[in-house]
């Protein structure tokens, strides 16, 4: 073998980072932009698609430059993406028609309602392994379609294309404008069987979705086209959604292996293997990656908002300098003493799994004359562990897997104090990798296999140096009563958004 690197592009909702790996799984350079949301009406969130393409070509260019690479020792890109998040573009001119609808965003809630009101609820569930929402890209494509009657002669002459960010970056970056995704993305619009493996023409009926807007759907590692953007044409072997990815980054293969990933949101993913699991307590069933037309499944609790409150902490309430002082701040906190927490309940977006509860809006209890903004802080961080135990809690109950580990991820993992409280919390050993980002790392990996850079699982790199935190006996009876607060912060902060005059 030649080649000497995989180039992994993680576009993620904060930021987009490209990373190149050697075959040992270390890191031979990162570089990273960030990316911002424009807030026009409440609970919208919008991000520039054609900045988004443009980063992602900057970045390409940046890591070799930095690192001083040569583009001829790249065997392989994989691209690894914000879920969800739709862009539809003109395919004669290349341009966005609208501004990319970021998963979170709810201009489709209305659509979703009516979708639930219906009597196909349950048949979107058993197709696609969706509680319908307007997270999901299919509201988003109707939203945009209901409000610009003026495309139909565009959808008429089949020049629209739709397309997760992935599908989006691969159609900018290769010569063949290739308009593709991955199963994985595919099964995050709502419009994907997750049995049949194909888009599902009674739910394109439903949502009067054209086929022909939708791209190719393949496996996560698999033949996506060539880009000669770096120079030397270099394949793009992976695609696979930023959530899958990081449990593949994991090397999570496993039935029951589980992953919590921290960014903007956070996503808890446990792989099913090759059958797909049902929930009672609003986990979706989704595709956690394929290879070889070989499929895995997962359960996922979806929890919308994580790292973003850190930003609203800082950007939106001025009392958070910078995120990475947020762990100082809150052992600084004063709320040492039991029975005087305070309890924030980060619902900006609604709440997502196991409560899908759109309507539900942000709270905060417990405040005092005493408190201050490092127990906001602190607050805020505490929040992320209860949510993880939300939904850790209906995967025991789903699967019956007990747990005694847990991994995490993402930008927040690197939280020192939550990485502490999370092991108090769930009274288990909780691992972080000393590099953080596994999400690029899974889509290296998957890149890297279909190349035959590595040339199977067993092949890839092994003892990714990692950081454990165990959970302190004396925190457990603490943690139960607080963990019932919380349970009563959710249970107000819903009545009162129910009871809205
Ligand atoms: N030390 C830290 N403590 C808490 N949050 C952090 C820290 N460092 C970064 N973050 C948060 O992590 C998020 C970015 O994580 P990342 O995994 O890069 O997200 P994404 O994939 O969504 O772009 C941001 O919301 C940021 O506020
Ligand atoms: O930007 P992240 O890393 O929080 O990931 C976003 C998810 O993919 C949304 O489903």
């Amino acid at each position: 073998m030649t080649a000497k690197y995989v180039m992994a592009i993680d576009q993620g909702t904060t930021s987009t980072r490209v990373i190149l790996y050697d075959h040992s799984g270390a890191t031979v350079g990162l570089v990273r932009k960030s990316l911002n949301a424009r807030f026009r009406q409440p609970g919208w969130v919008e991000q520039d698609a054609a900045l988004i393409w443009e980063n992602t070509a900057t970045l390409m260019l940046e890591v070799l430059e930095q690192y001083q690479i040569d583009s001829a020792d790249i065997i392989s890109i994989g691209i690894t993406n914000q879920r969800e998040t739709t862009v539809l573009w003109d395919a004669e001119t290349g341009q966005p028609l609208a501004p990319a609808i970021v998963w979170q965003s709810k201009q489709s809630t209305q659509i979703a309602e009516r979708i639930k009101d219906s009597d196909v609820i349950d048949t979107i569930y058993a197709k696609t392994g969706l509680w319908v929402d307007s997270y999901f890209s299919a509201t988003k494509i109707m939203w945009l379609m209901e409000e610009h009657p003026e495309w139909e002669p565009l959808f008429e002459q089949e020049r629209v294309r739709f397309g997760t960010i992935d599908t989006w970056i691969l159609w900018n970056l290769t010569e063949g404008r290739e308009h593709a995704t991955d199963m994985t993305n595919a099964s995050r619009t709502m419009l994907f069987n997750i049995h049949t493996l194909k888009w599902d023409q009674q739910l394109l009926q439903l949502a009067k979705i054209p086929m022909s807007c939708l791209p190719v759907v393949k496996n996560s590692a698999d033949d996506f086209g060539t880009t000669s953007l770096l120079g030397t044409p270099i394949p793009i072997n992976a695609l696979i959604g930023d959530q899958q990815a990081a449990l593949f980054g994991h090397q999570a293969f496993q039935a029951g292996a589980i992953k919590s990933t921290y960014g903007t949101g956070a996503f808890i993913v446990m792989n099913t293997g090759h059958e797909p699991q049902t929930s009672k307590y609003g986990l979706l069933t989704t595709i956690a990656y394929s290879i070889n037309n070989e499929v895995n499944y997962a359960l996922e609790g979806s929890i919308f908002v994580a790292g973003a409150a850190l930003q609203w902490l800082e950007e939106g309430m001025g009392i958070l300098e910078d995120v990475t002082l947020s762990s100082q701040m809150a052992q600084n906190s004063s709320l040492a003493q039991p029975y005087q927490d305070i309890y924030l309940v980060p619902a900006f977006a609604g709440l997502g799994a196991p409560y899908w509860d759109q309507k539900i809006r942000g709270a905060a209890f417990g405040l005092t004359r005493m408190t201050n903004h490092m127990d906001l802080v602190r607050a805020t961080l505490e929040s992320l562990a209860y949510q993880t135990k939300d939904v850790l809690e209906a995967m025991y109950d789903d699967t019956g897997i007990e747990r005694t580990q847990l991994v995490i991820d993402g930008g927040v993992a690197a939280n020192d104090y939550l990485h502490q409280f999370l092991a108090d919390l769930l009274q288990i050993e909780i691992t972080r990798p000393v590099k953080l980002e596994m999400t690029a790392r899974g889509a290296a990996y998957l890149a890297g296999l279909q190349s035959g850079f590595w040339q199977d699982q067993a092949d890839l790199p092994k003892n990714v140096p990692t950081v454990t935190a165990a959970g302190r006996a004396y925190q457990s009876e603490r943690m139960v009563k607080q963990y019932q607060n919380w349970q009563r912060a959710v249970e107000s902060a819903h009545v009162f958004a129910y009871s809205e005059s």
